[in-house]
């Protein structure tokens, strides 16, 4: 034997390098020609063809015949009148006989006239197929084999069991998987080689056979022997991983084709002839109308014998035709139409495949594997973009670090102005005491006239000339403003009791201004500030330079604050070339809480901040509200942590809003909106900007978080800056974005041939949660990256997920291996139901193949997606629909990034393009 079987176990099985997978090819046609029979040779009959090489015949009679018709015709082998049956076996027959040693069916037909020897030639092929399988069998004890027979014949348009002929015609039902099926076929096991000599000698003898003019024993019946191969491992057997490779050999004798007056053919003889040249047309016809390309209705019902053979004639077997004919010049006519046929069914395809059957173990250890080869895909590409973005990382980390430690400084400071405020209090030693005094005494104003803000400059205190050399009077403002608050409803000679040792300002401020606003501000600051560092952490792959571009552009300053936005950032650099617009929110965001800690409050703002504490019935808001600080006034510091809290808040709240919003919009506002530094003369002009200024950014988000002047008041109502307004736009803008993935995914598992049972895990996984984002995105990508190499991108041949994804047949195998399970997962009234619904006949062949077939195949229909995940879910099952069967499949996925609500899949899906 030329071929091996390689790869037993659970892998597939090729036969001599055969692919393992379905393979199209076309039907091997032999024609063999025996010598003029003594009939012929005493008639003085001639022999009007001859081979004149392994794969031509030709005609060799009168010129006027040949003018006619072609007079060379070529097959794969052709076989003259000195052929041996065991040569047309080995060169005809043998490869594709002994293909079911590896899994895969084959038919051996004869083919041919009445008496042009189809049962000679048919018997001694089946002798040496059998002699050769069981001669492989011995040479190959690793595997167990199970021979199992049976033979039937098609006699006037019955089915006859030629091992049981007493049981009368037998039924042909239509099996959803296995195509039409002999009800009731005697099946033997068979003991040995011996054994099936018996049982073929039984045929031989059962078989109807006649005498005619042409032939003394004349086949009046097709018969069809049939030799069914299991084989197992034996290393496996019985373990959860075996599978068993199961295939069956049809030989095939049909009866001859004839003319009744050649054969001189009456009564029954004649009838046979009838049904023999009917189901012979019908054969005839379906080869034919196979050779034009499967174009119009195959008409293989028209006959038991094509309905037996459905899968030998185009269908899954590997399939060789041997075509016997006479030589003789009276059977020429029959010859040419026995040439027809054979030119006919060259050009025939069949689309053989190994059947493996493998245990339901087997199967869902295969599903198994293919889910933890995804979930390993998905790693990998999650840890790619990670590093792609680990240094952006860490620059967020460092201006975390340095963030932390302006915090601790500013609360450093600001503890020590307090305390310096109460002990000058306290000692009295100083104008703010006096102030206290003054209050006390019910001198309206007097603080403001005495100790002119003009004058503050001249004043010793350490903490007013901080002040004043940061260019702000504002904590003479603020006392002032204290002093005409509790002047108006401090009781009267409380004196003693405001200035008892045990008294702070402070307790007066909160009795008579509300609670101290900047109570709990370091635990809300230092969690503000771990907020960002885990925003910053989540969104580690957005782009920086459109960061870095605002911070270069920044106003510069010699102020400490500044210093602290181009020392911390990581928008620090001096390339000015913004980046991709889509990562402007992001950076926006987190420039402007730097900026909103350090930049130096400007003697407008300070007027702004006194009018707000002016007003008491709104002080608790405007003492909120997100006013640029300078870390060094302690006071004004530390009656607007809050503002700085709230602002970083907010941009908590607003970054997945801002990162959603469409970059168009931050565009406009970009442009339009008005520059809060002080300016001598305030009045924005955007479009003198030819290009938006960086400074601009972080002012605009400032500005979305503060109220508008009051003449930006329009602005700020058409601005729609209602936060449960722009929670809605971003999560209603998420369900946008996630129903166009999904689409796309969906399209791309199509394109991409993507097994059903990972469409389904994901597409049930995927319930429109943002949290989800990351998963769409690298199931997204991992597919772009597939479609391009399938695509003519840069292939990977030897890539699996290339190989995986590529292959038609696989997903065909797939859908195979799903509709076996319905049997299973479905009752009998259930298959009915979804046959109707799928538009499948419920009496029809492989219906449940049919509708494993339709599954997942219109990827523009939801519903029809939807309805296919629940039935791959069930098949392969999934509990129920939308819960991941990890449980099932032993999987654990990478866990969620910790804060994926504030993950930016918009970000990130850009940055990892
Ligand atoms: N290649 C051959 N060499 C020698 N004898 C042959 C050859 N082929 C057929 N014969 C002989 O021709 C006769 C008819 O052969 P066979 O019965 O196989 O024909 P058939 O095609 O099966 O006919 P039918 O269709 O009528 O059953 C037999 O006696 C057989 O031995």
């Amino acid at each position: 034997m030329g071929g091996s079987i390689i790869g037993f176990g659970e892998d597939l099985v090729d036969w001599d390098g055969q692919d393992s997978s379905a393979q199209e090819e076309k039907i091997f046609v032999a024609v063999r020609v025996r010598p003029l029979n003594e009939r012929e040779l005493g008639k003085n009959d001639v022999s009007d063809w001859e081979c004149i090489n392994s794969t031509t015949i030709v005609f060799k009679n009168s010129l006027a015949e040949r003018s006619l018709v072609p007079t060379a015709h070529t097959f794969d082998r052709v076989f003259g009148t000195e052929a041996s049956t065991g040569q047309v076996y080995e060169e005809a027959a043998k490869k594709i006989a002994l293909s079911v040693l590896s899994g895969m069916n084959s038919t051996i037909f004869a083919y041919g006239q009445t008496s042009s020897g189809k049962t000679y030639t048919m018997t001694g092929i089946t002798e040496y197929t059998v002699a050769d399988i069981y001669d492989y069998i011995h040479k190959h004890s690793e595997r167990e084999f199970v021979l199992k027979f049976s033979a039937m014949e098609i006699y006037n348009e019955a089915v006859r069991d030629l091992l049981w002929p007493d049981g009368g015609p037998l039924r042909l039902l239509d099996d959803p998987e296995r195509g039409t099926v002999v009800d009731k076929l005697t099946e033997v096991t068979l003991r040995d080689f011996d054994h099936l000599r018996e049982l073929l000698s039984v045929c031989e003898a059962q078989r109807q056979i006649g005498e005619t003019t042409l032939n003394e024993m004349s086949s009046r019946s097709h018969q069809i022997l049939r030799l069914t191969v299991d084989s197992e491992a034996r290393e496996y057997l019985g373990r959860d991983n075996s599978s068993v490779l199961t295939a069956t050999v049809n030989f095939v004798d049909l009866a001859g084709s004839e003319r009744a007056s050649q054969t001189l053919s009456a009564g029954t003889r004649l009838k046979e002839g009838c049904h023999i040249n009917r189901s012979l047309l019908t054969l005839g016809t379906v080869i034919r109308k196979l050779s034009k390309g499967r174009n119009g209705h195959i008409p293989y019902r028209d006959s038991k014998l094509t309905r037996i053979l459905q899968n030998s004639l185009g269908g899954n077997a590997r399939t060789a035709i041997i075509c016997t004919m006479s030589p003789a010049h009276s059977h020429v006519e029959q010859s040419r139409n026995t040439l027809l046929f054979a030119s006919c069914a060259k050009q025939v395809s069949t689309n053989a495949q190994v059947n493996l059957v493998m245990s339901e173990k087997a199967l869902v250890k295969q599903l198994q594997r293919e889910l933890a080869r995804l979930e390993n895909e998905l790693r990998n590409l999650r840890s790619a973009s990670a590093s792609s973005s680990s240094s952006a990382l860490k620059e967020k980390e460092l201006l975390i670090e340095k963030m932390s430690k302006e915090i601790r400084e500013l609360k450093h400071q600001r503890d020590l102005a307090q305390s310096r405020v109460e002990n000058m209090l306290r000692a009295g030693e100083n104008p703010a005491s006096k102030s206290w005094v003054d209050m006390s005494n019910h001198e309206k104003g007097s603080w403001g006239d005495e100790y002119p803000t003009s004058d503050a400059s001249e004043m010793t205190d350490p903490l007013r000339s901080d002040a004043v050399s940061r260019g702000s009077h504002l904590s003479d403002r603020y006392e002032g403003v204290i002093s005409s608050r509790i002047e108006d409803n401090f009781p009267e000679n409380n004196e003693e009791q405001f200035l008892s040792s045990d008294t702070s300002p402070r307790l007066y401020i909160d009795k008579y201004f509300g609670p101290d606003p900047c109570k709990g501000w370091e635990k809300m600051a230092e969690e503000t500030s771990k907020n960002f560092e885990d925003n910053c952490k989540d969104v580690q792959c957005i782009e920086i330079d459109f960061t870095k571009r605002n911070v270069v552009s920044s106003e510069p300053s010699s102020e400490k604050g500044d210093d602290h936005v181009s020392g911390q950032s990581p928008c620090l650099s001096d390339n000015n070339s913004p980046g991709p617009g889509a990562n402007v929110e992001r950076c926006n965001s987190c420039s402007a809480i730097l900026t909103t800690v350090t930049k130096s409050p400007s003697s407008d703002e300070a007027k702004e901040f006194e009018n707000t504490l002016e007003n008491e019935a709104d002080n608790q808001e405007k003492l909120s509200d997100p006013e640029p600080v300078s870390n060094n006034e302690n006071l004004y510091t530390e009656e607007t942590q809050p503002s700085v809290e709230a602002d970083l808040m907010n941009k908590g709240d607003c970054l997945d809003k801002q990162q959603e919003a469409p970059l168009e919009e931050h565009k406009e506002v970009i442009e339009t909106e008005p520059d809060p530094e002080p300016e001598p003369e305030p009045e924005p002009e955007p479009e003198q900007e030819p290009e938006p200024e960086p400074v601009k950014l972080v002012e605009y988000d400032l500005d979305m978080k503060k109220e508008r002047e009051p003449d930006d008041a329009k602005q700020t109502t058409d601005g729609g800056s209602d936060k449960t307004q722009d929670t809605e736009q971003s999560a209603s803008d998420w369900q946008t974005e996630f129903q166009r993935q999904k689409k796309e995914i969906i399209e791309l598992w199509d394109a991409c041939h993507t097994p059903l049972v990972h469409r389904t895990y994901f597409f049930l996984l995927f319930k429109g949660d943002p949290s989800d984002a990351v998963y769409l995105e690298v199931e997204l990508r991992r597919l772009q990256f597939l479609k391009n190499t399938l695509h003519g991108g840069a292939v990977l041949k030897d890539d699996q997920s290339f190989k995986q994804a590529a292959s038609v047949k696989a997903l065909n195998r797939e859908r195979e291996m799903l509709s076996k399970r319905m049997l299973k997962k479905y009752s009998v009234k259930e298959r009915e139901a979804l046959f109707e619904k799928w538009g499948i006949d419920i009496k029809s062949k492989q219906r449940r193949v049919q509708l494993c077939r339709q599954l997942w195949t219109d990827p523009t229909d939801m519903d029809h997606i939807n309805e296919s995940a629940t039935i791959v879910a069930k098949l392969v099952g999934f509990k129920e629909p939308g819960q991941a069967p990890k449980e099932m499949f032993g999987l654990s996925f990478s866990p969620r990034p910790a804060d994926v609500k504030s993950f930016s899949w918009r970000h990130s899906l850009h940055s990892m393009m």
